[in-house]
């Protein structure tokens, strides 16, 4: 956690310079100071990202710290990881260039990849490695040899104007000796015509990049003769026979073939590495446009015009095939700019648009359908545009991506002017999230990309599994599915990904710490795997996306809510019974603490506090000691908790199991002192915190636990301003079942139930959702709330009305797609009134789609569905438990499932 912390400091600091400085907030003292962790931890924590390559270190006095990537996105490349001083860091800068493979359009997306391997190869010892591209004619494979070469002169890996010489094999391929005399060179009289000694062009490539293109035109001898040289860098010239000659050529292949049928196989055991290049029509549509956008403005120079192009015609060039890649969209740009250019040389812009097209193109244009020119306008390129002002119409995915963010900020900022609750707030960003992740799922994909996804999908449910079991939770939907798809797409987009500016982002990321605890640390704990598994850093901001995203999920934790802990003496009895009973459960229950036998109770009891200030134990804590005396710890924990604490003496294995069993239960702490007692003989002791008791409200559902909570999360979310209560939601079972007997009800105040169903507790008003509802505005539920002003009534009453949009409510109660479902249930009620021949009350209405939008829910989920029986039903009700079937068979094909009878019977009773 702390780690994290520092890492988030040192990513928003390094952000936050405009030049390179001595800043001192990039001190492991300041950061000390921030995160309020010693200094020497922080040191530890700074020089473990070091050499993780997160962090690069000056270690000047004291020494600085930088993140690397957001340095090298705002400055420059860093290749070490330690600089002696600051002097040592700027003649860094005064030597770094920009990686000529910029230039390659992919570098940092579909031909990531392919570049590392180039330049693993490069910078092998000596020459180098050579390497095969293999890839469709015109997809870039010249140009990345090229490049490849620049980049060699920018390393100092080859001297300045070092040769970079091509062959394209296959125009010789019909005379073999010519070509191999051409790559070896020939003596004089070596062959006919020979009339003078010649150096072949691996002489001229000495020293630098030789290119052999359509390769496997290369014959069977010159195959072999290349592979000598491959082994020893030794040839000799034709008809020279016993002279050997040396050059140090890096030579790279390339292929449009397919490899292993058209090659010597001891030939293709000299060029270990083979990298494959798609085609363009595999790559994604954002790639796409960046071709067609680098295209245009490097026209745009060339004419030294502007350029207006038609969005008519951008579409279409977005969505036609090229046979010949990425060679023929350049040319077809190239085409159409020459064109429009010999029409009107004199005009300082031109338009590019269907007129300017060749007519094989303009069928090829035609012959689609279907684009939804929704955008008329056209887009005016000059030599200076940016790749972003053109791009971002483009791309879906950071288009709404960045919206999203933008709503997240809107969202942070209503809640900090209290015009939001904190739960609402964090259901938005969780739908925001779920939203966007949703979309990059469902992006279509071609089969590459899908075997892509499904090659990172195995990798993914590994860590998954382990970060679940690590954390004794379970992930619930389709999260694996889901990161795998998100990381595959992630090129695509990373470069433009939103930054938010460092007070929201430090904003977010401490109300995420805050509120989303378990789902910060199980996203902290996986990006960490996922980062060192796939060789990928991400930003704050597309952590703080994940970690909404898995809360949108409803993590199941399999931990239980109260605390507890082994207490014992001996060098390891009180952790290996934890140990023994949580392998048992499969749930982490048990903290355990081993004693010496000497130890002082004072010394037991400043560890305990320790623990309960470090530890959440508002939901209560259990000991399980092994001394009587450990049962006066009780008074003096609960001093520092806002939960019970209960002591529990004599603790075995078997006591451990009972007491883990009925946590796992959810049984109240309340119960299990007097239930202990029952079963084995010991002794307990239970202690409440004595404070004025807070307001409570309880939320409980007949649909269960799941019902109730998202009837808290509408209360919550009309919560009058200022208004300190707070609203738990409970199992309408166990309430029945034990009444006030529970220790909500010792810790809280507890002013009311709302809910579905009147559980009936002596002296605590109830009042039903719906009574709730049809009241808002009119007559308020006075008994539950009658602790609130007037004032805060009326606010309490305006909020529930503004809340009360199905939608909202609909959404706050389902994962379904909103939209669709309250479509269904509208033409329900409308069939139903038709057909009943009654009119429903807008409580009514409310009430039908928040509870069927919830069934239909359950149902496809297949989990516990409502038990409503009615006996003796009367003529009228069968008749009109009927029509309800009737009319709700639509919503049951459209969802594949079956509504059962105890669901019409309460539908009926909603109805009249
Ligand atoms: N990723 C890219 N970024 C920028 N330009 C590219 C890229 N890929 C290809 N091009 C351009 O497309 C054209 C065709 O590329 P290139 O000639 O390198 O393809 P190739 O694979 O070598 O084709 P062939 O097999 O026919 O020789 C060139 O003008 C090149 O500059």
């Amino acid at each position: 956690m702390s780690k994290q912390k520092v890492q988030d400091l040192l990513v928003m600091h390094t952000m936050n310079l405009d030049e390179i400085i001595e800043d001192e907030h990039l001190t492991a003292e300041a950061i000390a100071e921030e995160v309020g962790i010693a200094r020497n931890t922080i040191s530890q924590y700074l020089n473990e990202l070091v050499k993780e390559g997160f962090a690069f270190k000056v270690k000047s006095r004291p020494a600085y710290f930088f993140a690397k990537s957001v340095f090298e996105e705002n400055f420059f490349p860093i290749e070490k990881e330690v600089f002696d001083n600051f002097v040592d860091l700027e003649s860094v800068q005064m030597q770094s260039k920009a990686s000529p493979f910029i230039a390659f359009i992919g570098s940092n997306a579909s031909m990531k990849q392919a570049i590392e391997q180039i330049k693993s190869c490069v910078h092998y010892p000596n020459i180098g490695l050579p390497f095969m591209l293999y890839g469709d004619t015109g997809v870039g494979k010249s140009l990345l040899a090229r490049l490849t070469r620049d980049y060699c002169e920018m390393k100092g890996l080859i001297e300045p104007n070092a040769p970079f010489i091509e062959l394209n094999c296959a125009q010789y391929f019909h005379n073999q000796e010519l070509l191999s005399s051409i790559l070896f060179g020939y003596k004089k009289g070596a062959f006919t015509g020979a009339d003078e000694d010649r150096i072949g062009l691996l002489e001229a490539s000495d020293g630098g990049v030789l290119f052999l293109d359509e390769c496997h035109r290369l014959g069977p001898e010159s195959q072999e003769k290349l592979f000598t040289f491959l082994d020893n860098g030794s040839f000799s010239r034709l008809g020279e026979n016993n002279k050997v000659r040396h050059a140090k050529v890096r030579i790279i292949f390339a292929t449009t073939e397919n490899i292993k049928e058209s090659f010597l196989r001891t030939f293709l055991r000299r060029i270990p590495i083979t990298i494959g290049i798609p085609s363009l029509n595999s790559r994604t549509k954002h790639e796409l446009s960046e071709f067609i956008f680098s295209f245009f403005v490097a026209e745009a120079e060339k004419l030294d015009r502007e350029l207006y192009i038609s969005s008519w015609l951008i579409n279409r060039l977005m969505s036609i095939k090229y046979e010949d890649n990425v060679g023929e969209l350049k040319n077809t740009i190239k085409f159409m700019c020459a064109s429009a250019y010999s029409r009107h040389p004199a005009d300082s812009s031109l338009l590019i648009n269907s007129e300017v097209i060749e007519s094989e193109l303009l069928q090829k244009f035609l012959a689609i359908k279907e684009i939804d020119d929704i955008d008329k306008k056209e887009v005016r390129i000059t030599k200076d545009s940016k790749l972003t002002d053109f791009i971002s119409k483009s791309s879906p995915e950071i288009k709404l991506i960045r919206e999203t963010f933008e709503r997240f900020s809107e969202y942070l900022s209503a809640y900090k002017n209290e015009s939001n609750s904190k739960e609402f707030l964090k259901t938005q960003l969780a739908r925001e999230a779920n939203t966007v992740i949703d979309i990059i799922v469902n992006t279509e994909r071609d089969d590459h990309a899908k075997t892509g996804v499904q090659f990172l999908a195995t990798t993914m449910k590994e860590l998954v599994n382990y970060v679940e079991n690590m954390n004794y939770i379970r992930i619930k939907g389709n999260f694996i599915i889901a990161l795998s798809h998100y990381f595959y797409a992630r090129g695509n987009f990373l470069s433009e990904f939103p930054i938010l500016d460092s007070a929201t982002s430090e904003e977010l990321a401490t109300f995420t710490k805050d509120n989303l605890e378990v789902e910060e640390k199980v996203v902290t704990a996986l990006l960490e795997l996922i980062e060192t598994r796939l060789d990928s850093t991400l930003s704050i901001e597309e952590k703080m996306l994940i970690t909404y995203y898995l809360k949108s999920l409803n993590l199941e934790v399999k931990k239980t809510n109260t605390r507890a802990v082994i207490l014992s003496h001996g060098f390891s009895t009180a952790s290996s019974i934890a140990d023994a009973v949580n392998r048992f459960l499969d749930e982490h229950i048990f903290e355990s603490f081993d004693m010496p036998f000497d130890v002082p109770v004072e010394k037991v009891e400043e560890k305990m506090i320790q623990y309960v200030r470090s530890n959440d134990c508002g939901k209560g804590l259990i000991l399980l000691v092994d001394m009587g005396s450990l049962l006066v710890l009780g008074k003096k924990l609960v001093e520092y908790t806002d939960g019970p604490v209960l002591v529990i003496n004599n603790v075995t294995t078997p006591q451990a199991l009972f007491v883990g069993e009925m946590l796992k239960k959810g049984t109240d702490i309340e119960l299990i002192g007097p239930k202990i007692m029952e079963n084995l003989k010991t002794s307990y002791d239970v202690n409440y915190p004595v404070y004025e008791k807070e307001a409570m409200i309880l939320t409980v559902s007949q649909s269960g636990l799941g019902g109730a909570e998202q009837l808290k999360t509408f209360i919550d979310s009309s919560k009058p301003v200022g208004s300190d209560f707070i609203v738990e939601a409970i199992e309408l079972s166990y309430l029945e079942k034990y009444g006030k007997n529970n220790s909500l009800f010792k810790q809280y105040d507890v002013k009311g139930i709302i809910g579905t169903t009147d559980p009936s507790i002596p002296d605590i008003p109830y009042i039903s959702l719906e009574d709730l509802i049809s009241g808002v505005g009119e007559k308020p539920s006075i008994d539950v709330f009658n602790f609130l002003s007037t004032e805060e009534l009326k606010q309490f009453n305006d909020a529930l009305i503004k809340n009360l949009s199905i939608d909202r409510l609909v959404s706050a109660i389902t994962i379904l797609d909103v939209k669709r479902v309250t479509e269904y249930i509208d033409q329900f009620i409308h069939q139903l009134e038709r057909q009943l021949n009654i009119n429903l009350s807008n409580a009514q209405k409310a009430l039908l789609y928040v509870h069927i939008a919830g069934a239909v829910e359950r149902l496809i989920r297949n989990i516990e569905t409502l038990t409503y029986t009615i006996e003796n039903q009367s003529p009228e009700r069968r008749k009109a438990v009927s029509v309800i079937a009737d009319s709700i068979s639509m919503i049951e094909q459209a969802y594949n499932i079956s509504i059962p009878q105890d669901e019409l019977q309460y539908l009926y009773d909603i109805l009249f």
